[in-house]
């Protein structure tokens, strides 16, 4: 490229709930100046909307009817990532424990995840610079041609001690069971399931701090970068 300016990398990074894919990639796209987005919220506001408007959610023929209905906006600045559903700020109401205890049903539904999957696409495509892109299908089914593709994971202890740690009070034990729970929801849905791509890098970061995550997938984006 002219005037030495990187040529945009497409970051993938996946990994079950709490193994650090928001904080990590969050940073990393600060740093590395790219754009990012958080696809877990973008399930979630799909979820909270279906919620609003009376959907049954044990009903996916009634969700996958009204699957494009509402409009989801992501703001890809990493130190302000946003979004919006129908113009209406969502960023607090889809980490309600409703919201989580029923994205992995709504996400399951195969019109959802076309639905979502086609806007994650094209938000990827218009990110001039590059973008990290952190979510559960991402290096195997969003963006399979992903400049790098991380697959992050912890033990199912180290990851309910940190979400204990971030909702004040929480039993650590519950935590982890709805940890596991969701986990396995969603890596045995049928369309597009949690799994690490064959050619992920695997991250386990269960005896790592943020910090070191962050340096270790900030040195592969730039080896990467590097040809090496
Ligand atoms: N390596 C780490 N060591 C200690 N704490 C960490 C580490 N990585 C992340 N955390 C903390 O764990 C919590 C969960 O991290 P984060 O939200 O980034 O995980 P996630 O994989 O995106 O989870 P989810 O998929 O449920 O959204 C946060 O409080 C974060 O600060
Ligand atoms: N690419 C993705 C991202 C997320 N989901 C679903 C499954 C998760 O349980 C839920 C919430 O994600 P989180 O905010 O915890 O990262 O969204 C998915 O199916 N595919």
């Amino acid at each position: 490229m002219e005037n030495g300016a990187a040529q945009p990398v497409i970051v993938a990074i996946d990994g079950p709930s709490g193994t650090g894919k928001s904080s990590t990639s969050k940073a990393v796209a600060a740093q590395l100046g790219l754009s990012y987005l958080d696809t877990g919220a973008q399930y979630r506001a799909i979820t909270w909307w279906m919620v609003t408007n009376g959907i049954d959610i044990e009903d996916p023929t009634a969700i996958a009817a009204v699957a494009g209905k509402a409009e989801i906006i992501s703001g890809t600045d990493p130190a302000d990532p946003t979004i919006t559903v129908d113009g209406v700020d969502v960023a607090g109401p889809i980490r309600t424990q409703e919201v989580t205890s029923k994205v992995s049903a709504v996400s399951a539904v195969p019109e959802v995840r076309a639905r979502i999957t086609e806007l994650q696409r094209s938000i990827a495509a218009s990110a001039e610079r590059g973008i990290v892109v952190e979510g559960r299908d991402i290096g195997t089914t969003v963006l399979p041609d992903a400049d790098l593709k991380i697959f992050l994971t912890a033990s199912p202890e180290a990851r309910a001690a940190r979400r204990s740690g971030e909702l004040k009070g929480a039993d650590v034990n519950a935590t982890r069971e709805a940890l596991v729970k969701r986990d396995a929801a969603d890596s045995s849905r049928k369309t597009s399931p949690l799994a690490k791509a064959g050619d992920a890098v695997e991250v386990d970061t269960t005896e790592l701090s943020l910090t070191q995550v962050i340096e270790c997938v900030v040195t592969l984006v730039e080896e990467k970068r590097a040809g090496k």
